[in-house]
Parts: C-alpha cells; structure tokens; sequence
C-alpha cells in the first residue's frame, strides 16, 4: 500500500454516498490514516456500516478532533440544513465541497466568516483512481491548504483547477455526470445486441467489454478519439453504416449537446 497520501490533520467526509464513498475507498487505499479519518452520515446502511468498519475510519463521532478537511458530500439540496451544522468544526479548517451547483458563495454564506472552501466536481471513478476531478478555491485559500485539495483529488484520478468559477456548471455537465452517459452506452449497446438476436448474457459480456476496451485505448494513447474511430471504420464497412446512423444531423452529436446543456442548466438550478 503506497503511504504517501498524508494530511496535516483529521479529515472529516459529511456524507458518504456514491461519490463520497467512492473518494474515502481511494484515499484509504492509498494509505490515508483511518485513525484520523471520520464520517458523519446519520443513517449508514448496513453495508456502509460494514465497509466503514472495514476499513478503520469512525463512523458518526460523538467527539472528534478539530479536522483539518472536510469533504462534503451530502446532496445539493441538504447544503442549507448541513452547512450550519458543520460550523463547530470548523477552526483553520479546509472545506472542500463536491455538491453540483453550489458555489463558493453559497457555501461561504453557510460557513463561519473567512472560511476557506474549495468546490470540486469529481466523478465516481474515483473508486479506482481514475477520476477527473475540476476544482476551483475561493480567496480565503491558504496555498497549502490548495496543495491538500490538489493532492487528496490526484490520489483519486486527475486534476485541474479553474479560475473561472462559472464553467463548473459545464463542467459537472461534462465529467461530474459524465460517466452516467458512458454506462448508458454500454446499456443501450447491450440492448441493441439482444435485439440482433443475441442472448442477454453474452450482448451485455460484449457491450461491457467494448466500452471498457475502448475506454482503456483512449486511456493509453494520446491519439485523439476521432482517429481511433476511424481507425475501425472501413470504407464502405459495417462501422460506416452504423455511423451513418450514430453522425446524422439528429444523431448523436446533437443529441450530446442537448443533454450537456440539461445537465448544465440544471447545476445552475441546484446553486440558485
Ligand atoms: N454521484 C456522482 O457521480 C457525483 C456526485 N457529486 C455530488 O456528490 C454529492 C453526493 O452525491 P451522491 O454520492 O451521488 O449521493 P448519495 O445520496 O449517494 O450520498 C449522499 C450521502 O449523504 C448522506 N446524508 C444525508 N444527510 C446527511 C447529513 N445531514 N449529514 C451527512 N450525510 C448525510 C446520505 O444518506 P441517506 O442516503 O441516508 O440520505 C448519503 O449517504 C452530491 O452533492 C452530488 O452533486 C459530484 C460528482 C459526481
Ligand atoms: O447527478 C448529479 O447531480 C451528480 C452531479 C454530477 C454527477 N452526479
């Protein structure tokens, strides 16, 4: 287990669902301290009881130490009730925010005067190391306390920071839900292979395994992804007939942009 990823003080995680629990397995995994590490999330199922104890961490302390993080991680819409719960921890503390929409202001209205706040938006391939994780820091932001971001989200995945706070919308439109959009082509490829007359096991064997191929090659190259499609393409072959269909003017491109701007006009919701 690598022992690098330290931090100069507890880390509290409030909220420890899909994307929470994904990060906390990453950082335990990359020899974060589950001595030092905490959860609040007041009603753990019995498997978050389990991997929990598992690996160490304290679940819903009655008394802690002041931390020197706190991820946030409940729902955009619990921020007003949680914000202000979260005061008495805070005390020189970096508080980092994965909740859509909201933003540095939101949260600095929630949080005692002067807090320094982060806003990230990961995504859940967090859980194995490979996020991408866009994070942008309000003025109060010590640069070691950027540093802690910085090295808590690259031992989950990338990093990138933005100045310009008002792309994070486009942002969690693109990476933050953008792994749902990936899915749903493996289901939907799954689907369109039962319909072609293959049995449900092995259309959903070969989706899986071609999402996570060509996924693996865009991973390992740098040849951009428009080359690597045409590089199945045969002139006159089957992929040119399906693309045909996939790149018509009402096809996928056009389809992708509509569901980019839903994604972004809804983070925007979610902040106001
Ligand atoms: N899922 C994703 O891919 C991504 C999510 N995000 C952001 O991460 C945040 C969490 O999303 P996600 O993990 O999907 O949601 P989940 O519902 O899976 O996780 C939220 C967790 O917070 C718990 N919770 C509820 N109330 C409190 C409270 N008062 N104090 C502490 N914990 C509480 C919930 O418990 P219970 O279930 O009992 O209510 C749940 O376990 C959201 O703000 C989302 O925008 C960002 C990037 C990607
Ligand atoms: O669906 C959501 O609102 C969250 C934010 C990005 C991914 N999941």
């Amino acid at each position: 287990m690598a022992e690098w990823l330290q931090i100069p003080g507890p880390l509290l995680l409030v909220g420890a669902g899909k994307m929470g629990g994904a990060m906390l397995d990453g950082w335990i995994n990359l020899g974060l301290d589950p001595k030092s590490t905490y959860v609040i999330d007041p009603q753990p199922s019995p498997e978050m009881v389990a991997s929990l104890e598992a690996s160490g961490v304290t679940l819903n302390p009655t008394e802690m130490p002041m931390p020197a993080v706190i991820i946030l991680a409940v729902k955009p819409q619990m921020a007003d009730a949680v914000l202000p719960t979260l005061r008495s921890y805070i005390h020189q503390t970096l508080v980092i925010s994965v909740m859509a929409g909201k933003t540095l202001a939101t949260l600095e209205a929630g949080l005692p005067a002067g807090a320094a706040v982060v806003r990230a938006m990961p995504n859940t391939p967090a859980a194995v190391g490979r996020s991408i994780t866009v994070l942008v820091a309000n003025d109060k932001v010590a640069q070691s306390q950027r540093e802690i971001a910085d090295s808590l989200m690259a031992a989950v995945g990338e990093v990138a920071w933005l100045e310009d706070e008002s792309l994070m919308d486009a942002v969690t439109a693109v990476s933050g839900s953008g792994p749902a959009y990936v899915f749903l082509l493996a289901e939907t490829l799954t689907y369109a292979g039962l319909r072609a007359g293959l049995s449900a096991d092995m259309a959903a064997t070969l989706a899986r395994a071609t999402v996570a191929g060509a996924g693996e090659l865009l991973h390992r190259t740098d040849i951009p992804p428009a080359v690597l499609r045409k590089n199945v393409t045969s002139p006159g072959g089957t992929t040119a007939a399906a693309l045909d269909v996939l790149m018509a003017d009402d096809g996928m491109e056009a389809l992708m942009i509509k569901a980019v701007e839903a994604a972004a006009k809804r983070s925007r919701e979610l902040g106001s």
